[in-house]
């Protein structure tokens, strides 16, 4: 009797597992999915707030219908000169080199950069710096951020008087969309820690580049956006911009402006900040999502701009690609990208 009735308490203690097992089972894979909270790793990001000299707020622009601003004017000649929220775009022959001289000058401004150079990439470092040192704000101080998985690998170049370059050790990643995109994080945790009280303007430049002609105080603003040489020529429907909704860098057909360039942006540090937290808080988010933007931190950097607007638009002169043959409406090449062997340096 006793015997029996163990029996029969171990059957149901078995039936009543299996029972649970089975609904924990359709639970997990049949029930439509609901959303994890996904760890951020950078908590600290949240809690950030900088203090700077005459601080103001930003409103970000509500979104809006308007036409498309075409950078090629009806006189095939000349390029647009201003956008339609009355931004300078800037090309040769729209400012005074010497009159901006005099106006920054007096104002003993310094001027940062930052470059990244992981993995391969660091062979680019040397030629970057030596076209900058010849080419880029000549007569102001600089201070050149390399951040690398390779300090070693950091040629010593020879600066001009005022020009500082610090190495930044960072962690390397295997994948090429990884290290681009983490540029965004990277950038806004170096000013809050350190280049907020170092500097006043900040470029966010790519490395495989070269300057060949004067880059000047006319490229100073408090959020600078460059035109992509790849897109200025083009309508709005074929902008390379994220075009799925799950991505928080999505574009709908009728929006944007340019198409601007990931390999160059910058502006006041302040704005810098604000600017690289928003794409990198983007960035996080469509992480948990499991989604990575058509070009990366270049996707959400245009969808950003769409929003909050450059106060500065630099022509194709400041952003061009070795690759293109210079066309005539552009009177000169200031900064371009070099011909790679993508393949190799990203295996
Ligand atoms: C013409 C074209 O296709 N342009 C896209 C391509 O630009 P790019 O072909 O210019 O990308 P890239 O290979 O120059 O990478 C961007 C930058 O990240 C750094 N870096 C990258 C990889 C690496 O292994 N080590 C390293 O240091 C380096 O500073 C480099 O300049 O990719 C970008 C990724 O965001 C954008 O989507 C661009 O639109
Ligand atoms: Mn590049």
């Amino acid at each position: 009797m006793h015997c029996r009735r163990l029996v029969l308490g171990l059957g149901f203690c078995l039936l009543a597992g299996v029972g649970l097992w089975a609904l924990w089972v359709y639970t997990e894979n049949w029930l439509p999915a609901s959303y994890v909270p996904y760890y951020l790793p950078c908590p600290e990001i949240f809690n950030m707030k900088l203090q700077y000299k005459g601080e103001k707020q930003f409103q970000p622009v509500a979104q809006l219908q308007y036409p498309q601003p075409k950078l090629l004017e009806q006189r095939s000649t000349q390029l647009l000169t201003l956008t339609p929220w009355l931004a300078p775009i800037i090309s040769e022959g729209t400012f005074d080199p010497t009159l901006l001289q005099n106006i920054y000058q007096p104002l003993n401004l310094t001027i940062g950069v930052t470059v990244f150079a992981v993995g391969r990439y660091t062979r680019f470092v040397q030629h970057f710096l030596d076209s900058a040192e010849e080419f880029f704000m000549r007569g102001y101080r600089v201070s050149y951020y390399v951040f690398t998985d390779d300090p070693a690998a950091i040629p010593h170049v020879l600066l001009g008087p005022g020009r500082l370059l610090s190495v930044i050790p960072i962690q390397g990643y295997s994948r090429w969309e990884e290290i681009s995109m983490r540029r965004m994080e990277t950038i806004s945790q170096h000013i809050a820690k350190r280049a907020h009280r170092e500097v006043d303007y900040l470029f966010c430049l790519d490395v495989d580049m070269v300057f060949r002609n004067p880059w000047g105080p006319e490229t100073l603003g408090d959020l600078v956006a460059a035109i992509h040489p790849g897109y200025y020529a083009v309508s709005r429907p074929q902008f390379p911009y994220e075009r799925r909704r799950v991505s928080t860098a999505f574009v709908e057909d009728n929006e944007g402006d340019f198409y601007y360039g990931g390999a160059v942006f910058g502006g006041q540090v302040a704005r810098v900040y604000e600017f690289t937290r928003g794409c990198h808080m983007a960035i996080l988010a469509d992480k948990a999502n499991g989604i990575m933007a058509a070009w990366q931190e270049e996707s959400h950097l245009n969808r950003r701009f769409i929003s909050h607007k450059p106060s500065k638009v630099l022509s194709p002169e400041y952003l061009w690609d070795d690759r293109k043959p210079q066309p005539p409406i552009l009177k000169l090449i200031r900064f371009s990208t070099l011909d790679k062997d993508t393949n190799w340096l990203r295996g």
